[in-house]
Protein backbone atom coordinates (compact mmCIF):
# COMPACT_ATOMS: atom_id res chain seq x y z
CA UNK A 1 0.00 0.00 0.00
CA UNK A 2 1.40 3.46 -0.76
CA UNK A 3 0.47 6.37 1.01
CA UNK A 4 0.04 9.94 -0.56
CA UNK A 5 -0.05 12.72 2.17
CA UNK A 6 -1.18 16.35 0.76
CA UNK A 7 -0.67 20.18 2.68
CA UNK A 8 -2.15 22.52 0.45
CA UNK A 9 -1.26 25.82 1.83
CA UNK A 10 -2.00 29.10 0.55
CA UNK A 11 0.89 29.94 -1.80
CA UNK A 12 1.85 25.93 -2.47
CA UNK A 13 0.70 22.49 -2.33
CA UNK A 14 3.65 20.15 -0.84
CA UNK A 15 3.30 15.96 -1.07
CA UNK A 16 5.02 13.25 0.13
CA UNK A 17 4.08 9.71 -1.42
CA UNK A 18 5.16 6.98 1.62
CA UNK A 19 5.03 3.37 1.84
CA UNK A 20 2.98 1.08 3.86
CA UNK A 21 5.41 0.59 6.39
CA UNK A 22 8.19 3.35 6.44
CA UNK A 23 9.57 5.10 9.33
CA UNK A 24 7.93 8.20 10.29
CA UNK A 25 8.85 11.35 7.66
CA UNK A 26 10.49 8.30 5.08
CA UNK A 27 9.12 9.99 1.97
CA UNK A 28 9.49 7.83 -0.96
CA UNK A 29 8.85 10.59 -3.28
CA UNK A 30 8.01 14.20 -2.01
CA UNK A 31 8.00 17.91 -3.51
CA UNK A 32 5.76 20.87 -3.68
CA UNK A 33 4.86 23.81 -6.32
CA UNK A 34 2.06 26.58 -6.29
CA UNK A 35 -1.25 25.78 -7.03
CA UNK A 36 -0.94 26.51 -10.87
CA UNK A 37 1.35 23.59 -11.42
CA UNK A 38 -1.23 21.45 -9.91
CA UNK A 39 -1.63 19.11 -13.24
CA UNK A 40 1.94 18.85 -12.81
CA UNK A 41 2.27 17.37 -9.11
CA UNK A 42 -1.07 14.71 -10.13
CA UNK A 43 1.11 13.27 -13.20
CA UNK A 44 3.87 12.59 -10.26
CA UNK A 45 0.96 11.29 -7.46
CA UNK A 46 -0.18 9.19 -10.62
CA UNK A 47 2.84 7.47 -11.66
CA UNK A 48 3.94 6.52 -7.81
CA UNK A 49 0.99 4.11 -7.54
CA UNK A 50 -0.81 5.62 -4.39
CA UNK A 51 -3.80 4.00 -3.23
CA UNK A 52 -4.80 6.23 0.10
CA UNK A 53 -4.79 9.54 0.12
CA UNK A 54 -4.88 11.81 3.11
CA UNK A 55 -5.45 15.67 2.28
CA UNK A 56 -4.67 18.85 4.85
CA UNK A 57 -6.50 22.23 2.31
CA UNK A 58 -6.65 25.45 4.20
CA UNK A 59 -6.86 27.08 0.59
CA UNK A 60 -10.50 27.20 0.55
CA UNK A 61 -13.05 25.00 -1.49
CA UNK A 62 -12.02 25.85 -5.18
CA UNK A 63 -8.20 24.28 -4.56
CA UNK A 64 -10.09 21.78 -2.72
CA UNK A 65 -12.30 20.57 -5.80
CA UNK A 66 -9.47 20.94 -7.75
CA UNK A 67 -7.48 18.42 -5.69
CA UNK A 68 -10.07 16.34 -5.94
CA UNK A 69 -10.17 15.91 -9.69
CA UNK A 70 -6.82 15.77 -9.89
CA UNK A 71 -6.50 13.14 -7.78
CA UNK A 72 -6.12 9.20 -9.18
CA UNK A 73 -9.26 7.49 -9.96
CA UNK A 74 -10.29 4.28 -7.38
CA UNK A 75 -8.07 5.65 -4.02
CA UNK A 76 -9.11 6.00 -1.04
CA UNK A 77 -9.50 10.00 0.01
CA UNK A 78 -9.46 11.14 3.43
CA UNK A 79 -10.03 14.98 4.03
CA UNK A 80 -7.81 15.29 7.38
CA UNK A 81 -10.12 18.06 9.74
CA UNK A 82 -9.35 19.32 13.20
CA UNK A 83 -11.02 17.49 15.48
CA UNK A 84 -11.59 17.10 19.05
CA UNK A 85 -8.85 14.67 19.15
CA UNK A 86 -6.90 12.40 16.85
CA UNK A 87 -3.52 10.40 17.03
CA UNK A 88 -3.59 10.94 20.93
CA UNK A 89 -3.33 14.53 20.73
CA UNK A 90 -6.21 16.75 22.28
CA UNK A 91 -7.35 19.83 20.55
CA UNK A 92 -7.76 22.72 23.10
CA UNK A 93 -9.48 25.00 20.64
CA UNK A 94 -13.04 26.45 22.34
CA UNK A 95 -14.61 25.46 18.85
CA UNK A 96 -11.99 22.48 17.37
CA UNK A 97 -13.50 22.67 14.13
CA UNK A 98 -12.11 26.62 13.67
CA UNK A 99 -8.56 25.05 14.21
CA UNK A 100 -6.64 25.31 10.56
CA UNK A 101 -6.39 21.52 10.08
CA UNK A 102 -2.70 22.42 8.69
CA UNK A 103 -2.24 23.49 12.28
CA UNK A 104 -3.83 20.51 13.84
CA UNK A 105 -1.54 18.23 11.51
CA UNK A 106 1.34 20.07 12.70
CA UNK A 107 1.24 19.98 16.20
CA UNK A 108 0.32 15.78 15.75
CA UNK A 109 3.77 15.92 13.96
CA UNK A 110 5.33 17.85 16.96
CA UNK A 111 4.06 15.74 19.55
CA UNK A 112 5.79 13.07 17.44
CA UNK A 113 9.10 14.40 17.23
CA UNK A 114 9.29 15.58 20.45
CA UNK A 115 7.23 12.72 22.64
CA UNK A 116 6.98 13.82 26.09
CA UNK A 117 8.01 17.23 25.87
CA UNK A 118 6.28 20.47 26.08
CA UNK A 119 6.49 21.29 22.27
CA UNK A 120 6.21 24.86 20.82
CA UNK A 121 5.62 24.12 16.23
CA UNK A 122 6.42 27.51 14.49
CA UNK A 123 5.44 27.17 10.84
CA UNK A 124 5.97 29.34 8.90
CA UNK A 125 4.46 29.67 5.11
CA UNK A 126 1.95 32.44 4.07
CA UNK A 127 0.77 33.24 7.60
CA UNK A 128 2.99 32.24 10.57
CA UNK A 129 1.48 29.97 13.19
CA UNK A 130 3.28 29.63 16.21
CA UNK A 131 0.97 26.74 18.87
CA UNK A 132 1.64 24.99 22.14
CA UNK A 133 1.64 21.31 22.66
CA UNK A 134 1.76 19.95 26.14
CA UNK A 135 3.58 17.19 27.53
CA UNK A 136 0.92 15.32 27.94
CA UNK A 137 -0.08 15.58 24.61
CA UNK A 138 -2.68 18.71 24.54
CA UNK A 139 -2.58 21.07 21.96
CA UNK A 140 -3.57 24.44 23.96
CA UNK A 141 -3.68 27.10 21.08
CA UNK A 142 -1.49 29.40 19.78
CA UNK A 143 -0.67 32.37 17.25
CA UNK A 144 -1.26 34.01 13.78
CA UNK A 145 1.06 36.47 12.62
CA UNK A 146 1.75 37.42 9.06
CA UNK A 147 4.20 35.26 7.39
CA UNK A 148 7.56 36.67 6.14
CA UNK A 149 6.26 37.89 2.63
CA UNK A 150 2.84 39.22 3.86
CA UNK A 151 4.63 41.46 6.49
CA UNK A 152 7.62 42.75 3.77
CA UNK A 153 4.79 44.10 1.02
CA UNK A 154 2.37 45.55 3.96
CA UNK A 155 5.10 47.85 3.89
CA UNK A 156 4.30 48.41 0.46
CA UNK A 157 8.38 48.36 -0.55
CA UNK A 158 9.04 47.18 -4.75
CA UNK A 159 8.48 43.33 -4.22
CA UNK A 160 7.44 40.87 -2.59
CA UNK A 161 10.96 39.29 -2.53
CA UNK A 162 12.40 40.74 0.74
CA UNK A 163 15.78 42.88 0.48
CA UNK A 164 18.76 41.54 1.14
CA UNK A 165 18.02 38.62 3.13
CA UNK A 166 19.10 34.68 1.92
CA UNK A 167 18.17 31.90 3.42
CA UNK A 168 20.24 30.32 6.00
CA UNK A 169 22.55 34.05 6.22
CA UNK A 170 23.17 35.82 9.15
CA UNK A 171 20.19 38.18 9.69
CA UNK A 172 20.93 41.86 9.89
CA UNK A 173 22.01 44.00 12.93
CA UNK A 174 18.68 44.28 15.08
CA UNK A 175 19.27 48.00 14.96
CA UNK A 176 19.76 48.49 10.95
CA UNK A 177 21.47 51.57 9.63
CA UNK A 178 19.74 51.63 6.26
CA UNK A 179 15.89 51.19 5.09
CA UNK A 180 16.43 47.69 3.88
CA UNK A 181 18.42 46.37 6.70
CA UNK A 182 15.89 48.23 9.17
CA UNK A 183 12.77 46.61 7.20
CA UNK A 184 14.51 42.78 7.69
CA UNK A 185 15.12 43.26 11.08
CA UNK A 186 11.76 44.60 11.64
CA UNK A 187 10.28 41.38 10.26
CA UNK A 188 12.75 39.12 11.38
CA UNK A 189 12.35 40.09 14.95
CA UNK A 190 8.62 40.42 14.71
CA UNK A 191 8.57 36.29 13.59
CA UNK A 192 11.83 35.60 15.62
CA UNK A 193 10.07 37.36 18.63
CA UNK A 194 7.05 35.33 18.92
CA UNK A 195 8.48 31.98 18.85
CA UNK A 196 10.79 32.93 21.50
CA UNK A 197 7.99 34.91 23.56
CA UNK A 198 6.07 31.18 23.01
CA UNK A 199 8.29 29.22 24.22
CA UNK A 200 9.22 31.55 27.29
CA UNK A 201 5.34 31.24 28.23
CA UNK A 202 5.44 27.76 27.71
CA UNK A 203 8.32 26.71 28.92
CA UNK A 204 9.00 24.52 26.31
CA UNK A 205 12.24 22.50 26.18
CA UNK A 206 11.45 21.64 22.01
CA UNK A 207 10.78 24.44 19.51
CA UNK A 208 9.88 23.21 15.65
CA UNK A 209 10.39 25.96 12.64
CA UNK A 210 9.10 24.70 9.52
CA UNK A 211 7.54 25.53 6.49
CA UNK A 212 9.05 27.89 3.26
CA UNK A 213 10.17 30.76 5.48
CA UNK A 214 12.12 28.59 8.51
CA UNK A 215 15.57 29.10 6.94
CA UNK A 216 15.09 32.89 6.81
CA UNK A 217 14.09 32.65 10.36
CA UNK A 218 15.52 30.19 12.20
CA UNK A 219 18.94 31.87 11.67
CA UNK A 220 17.38 34.95 13.77
CA UNK A 221 16.20 32.53 17.17
CA UNK A 222 18.13 33.05 19.62
CA UNK A 223 16.73 29.76 21.43
CA UNK A 224 17.55 26.11 20.57
CA UNK A 225 15.63 24.85 17.97
CA UNK A 226 14.94 22.22 15.25
CA UNK A 227 13.95 23.23 11.72
CA UNK A 228 12.00 20.47 9.91
CA UNK A 229 11.56 20.55 6.03
CA UNK A 230 7.63 20.07 6.38
CA UNK A 231 6.00 19.32 10.09
CA UNK A 232 2.48 19.15 8.21
CA UNK A 233 3.46 16.01 5.91
CA UNK A 234 5.31 14.17 9.02
CA UNK A 235 1.82 15.09 11.25
CA UNK A 236 -0.43 13.53 8.84
CA UNK A 237 1.81 10.52 8.34
CA UNK A 238 2.09 10.18 12.39
CA UNK A 239 -2.29 10.39 11.84
CA UNK A 240 -2.38 8.16 9.44
CA UNK A 241 -0.31 5.36 11.01
CA UNK A 242 -1.46 6.35 14.58
N1 LIG B 1 12.54 34.01 -1.65
C1 LIG B 1 11.89 34.12 -0.51
N2 LIG B 1 12.12 35.17 0.30
C2 LIG B 1 11.48 35.28 1.46
N3 LIG B 1 10.56 34.42 1.91
C3 LIG B 1 10.28 33.39 1.14
C4 LIG B 1 10.92 33.16 -0.09
N4 LIG B 1 10.40 32.04 -0.61
C5 LIG B 1 9.49 31.59 0.26
N5 LIG B 1 9.41 32.41 1.31
C6 LIG B 1 8.51 32.29 2.45
O1 LIG B 1 7.93 31.05 2.41
C7 LIG B 1 6.51 31.16 2.25
C8 LIG B 1 6.05 30.01 1.41
O2 LIG B 1 6.26 28.87 2.23
P1 LIG B 1 5.49 27.47 2.09
O3 LIG B 1 5.46 27.08 0.68
O4 LIG B 1 6.01 26.54 3.10
O5 LIG B 1 4.09 27.80 2.64
P2 LIG B 1 2.79 28.28 1.93
O6 LIG B 1 2.15 27.14 1.27
O7 LIG B 1 3.07 29.50 1.17
O8 LIG B 1 2.08 28.73 3.20
P3 LIG B 1 0.93 28.10 4.01
O9 LIG B 1 1.23 26.64 4.12
O10 LIG B 1 0.99 28.86 5.30
O11 LIG B 1 -0.27 28.45 3.23
C9 LIG B 1 6.29 32.52 1.65
O12 LIG B 1 5.00 33.01 1.93
C10 LIG B 1 7.38 33.28 2.37
O13 LIG B 1 6.96 33.66 3.66
C1 LIG C 1 -3.65 30.26 9.78
C2 LIG C 1 -3.58 29.44 8.51
C3 LIG C 1 -3.85 30.32 7.30
C4 LIG C 1 -2.13 28.91 8.39
O1 LIG C 1 -1.98 28.16 7.23
C5 LIG C 1 -4.56 28.24 8.56
O2 LIG C 1 -4.21 27.38 9.58
C6 LIG C 1 -5.99 28.68 8.74
O3 LIG C 1 -6.61 29.11 7.81
N1 LIG C 1 -6.52 28.54 9.99
C7 LIG C 1 -7.90 28.83 10.36
C8 LIG C 1 -7.96 29.70 11.56
C9 LIG C 1 -7.35 29.13 12.82
O4 LIG C 1 -6.50 28.23 12.77
O5 LIG C 1 -7.74 29.57 13.92
K1 LIG D 1 1.57 28.44 8.10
Amino acid sequence: MKLLLIDAGNTRIKWAVVGSDAALGAWEAADGAPHAQLDAMAASWRAAGVTRVLVSNVAGPEVRARIAAALPDGIEVEWFASTPERAGLQNGYLNPGQLGCDRFAAAIGARALAPGEDVIVATCGTATTVDAVTKDGRFIGGMILPGLVLMATSLARNTAQLPQVQPGSAPPPVFGDNTDDAIVSGILSAQAGAIERACSEHGARACIVSGGAAPYIAPALKLPHRVVDNIVLVGLHAAAIA
